[in-house]
């Protein structure tokens, strides 16, 4: 399987879907073909939040105010009301000293006591992101491809935190394993079958409807059709009503038991939570560059932690040098800064002396089997692995680049 963008580079993507297009579908030139089922009406409603509420215009699905942020005082924070990403977001924010205190669940507004000023609001993903492109919260945590699908190109949207490790998923392109199908394996395979015609084009079921015609017009696909459902996606091609998917997969059991498989170059997108924020309201409203420097740096302080394990070891030597020496000649026992090493006294005869030291490293969870071999292979005894709660950087290198993305 061709790989998608990691996670890394996820902002590197969001950054060319940014830059690329902002219509909704690819243009009348291309013959991909939109079924008109899915073409959103254009809708003129107001914000239930503005003081001075200026109209938000809907088009084809994508919110627009022009005004500047509203004039509330509180910060508001989207935080997911339902479903798979909600009670982990939840997990999240407690793991980081955040937690949200909620009246009862039936009721949309909490807030986080740590931090004062800010108001959580329970919503839809897909709310979340339109609500922050009206004005209406400010930041939010949901999935990358709710950023991206609902997101549609504004770049008032900004990436405050690309990868909060849970929610992952990819969207991807499905087809059957069987029938004309049989031996197709790949993207290109699937786009030079001489079944799609203008008269009879490729029939793809989805819910990314901003994302799917643009992946198949990038990657150059001619007669393409849409159409989407709510979901139970995967039962579309068996029920003749599609040739094939594109949906999100995280475990690939839905695919599997629906006799679909994903092709090479199929991948749409790489997903996980992400931290989103109105440019904005970063830049205009009071208070919520101090706050939201605040809930990043806990959260990366915490997702650094929850990939270390802290490790310690005794071991005997003739100077804290020596010892160092050793450590260091391994490749497993750096640590993040290098390893500490400190004397362990003792009493003998009435004298302290100083016959061990102590090895104290921070070890990747992945490496830690390695870790302990490597300190009993440089002397090292009774072990001690101890998990990590924070580590707290000296500068929170992600706050550097949304300063950067900000231009401040
Ligand atoms: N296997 C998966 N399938 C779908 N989404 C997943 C999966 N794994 C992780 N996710 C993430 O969860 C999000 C969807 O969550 P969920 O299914 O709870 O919401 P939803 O059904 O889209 O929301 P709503 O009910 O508002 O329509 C996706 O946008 C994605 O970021
Ligand atoms: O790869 P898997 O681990 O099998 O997960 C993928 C499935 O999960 C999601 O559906 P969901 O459970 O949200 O149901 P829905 O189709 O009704 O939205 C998604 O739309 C896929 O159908
Ligand atoms: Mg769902």
């Amino acid at each position: 399987m061709a790989a998608a963008a990691t996670s890394s580079s996820l902002q590197a993507l969001y950054s060319n879907y940014l830059s690329s297009s902002s219509s909704l579908f690819p243009s009348s030139s291309t013959s991909c073909i939109v079924s008109p089922s899915i073409l959103k009406p254009k809708i003129i409603c107001c914000s239930s939040s503005s003081s001075s509420a200026s109209p938000i215009t809907v088009v084809n699905g994508k919110a627009e105010r022009s005004s500047a942020v509203t004039d509330r005082k509180e910060i508001r924070l989207g935080l997911p009301s339902k479903g798979r990403m909600a009670s982990d977001t939840l997990d999240l924010l407690k793991d980081c000293q955040l937690s949200v205190r909620q009246v009862n669940p039936r009721q949309y507004v909490a807030e986080i006591p740590q931090l004062s000023n800010l108001e959580v609001w329970f919503q839809r993903q897909k709310d979340i992101v339109r609500k922050i492109l009206t004005g209406d919260l400010d930041l939010g945590i949901v999935g990358l491809d709710t950023v991206i699908e609902y997101g549609q190109g504004n770049d008032d949207l900004i990436l405050v935190h690309d990868a909060l490790d849970y929610g992952q998923c990819h969207l991807s392109i499905a087809i059957p394993k069987y029938g004309i199908f049989e031996n197709i394996n790949s993207l290109d395979e699937l786009a030079r079958m001489p079944q799609w015609t203008k008269e009879k084009p490729l029939r793809v079921a989805t819910g990314f409807t901003y994302l799917g015609p643009k992946f198949m017009e990038e990657k150059g696909l001619k007669h393409v059709t849409f159409s989407t459902a709510d979901g139970a996606l995967e039962a579309a091609p068996a029920m003749g009503i599609a040739d094939c998917i594109l949906d999100l997969v995280s475990s690939g059991t839905t695919l599997r038991e629906n006799n679909l498989k994903e092709i090479e170059g199929g991948i749409v997108l790489e997903s996980q939570a992400v931290l989103v924020a109105s440019r904005k309201s970063l830049i205009q409203r009071e208070g919520i560059l101090d706050t939201t420097h605040e809930i990043l740096e806990r959260l990366e302080a915490h997702l650094k932690a929850a990939g270390q394990f802290c490790v310690t070891a005794n071991t005997r030597g003739s100077s804290m040098e020596e010892v160092a020496e050793r450590v260091l000649s391994q490749p497993s026992l750096a640590g993040l800064q290098g390893p500490t090493i400190s004397p362990v006294f003792c009493k003998r005869d009435g004298k302290v002396e100083v016959d061990y030291y102590a090895i104290v490293i921070c070890v990747p969870k992945k490496a830690l089997y390695k870790s302990v071999q490597q300190l009993r292979a440089i002397g090292g005894s009774g072990v001690l692995v101890s998990p990590l709660t924070y580590i707290f950087d000296e500068e929170t290198p992600k706050w550097r680049d949304l300063l950067q993305k900000l231009g401040l």
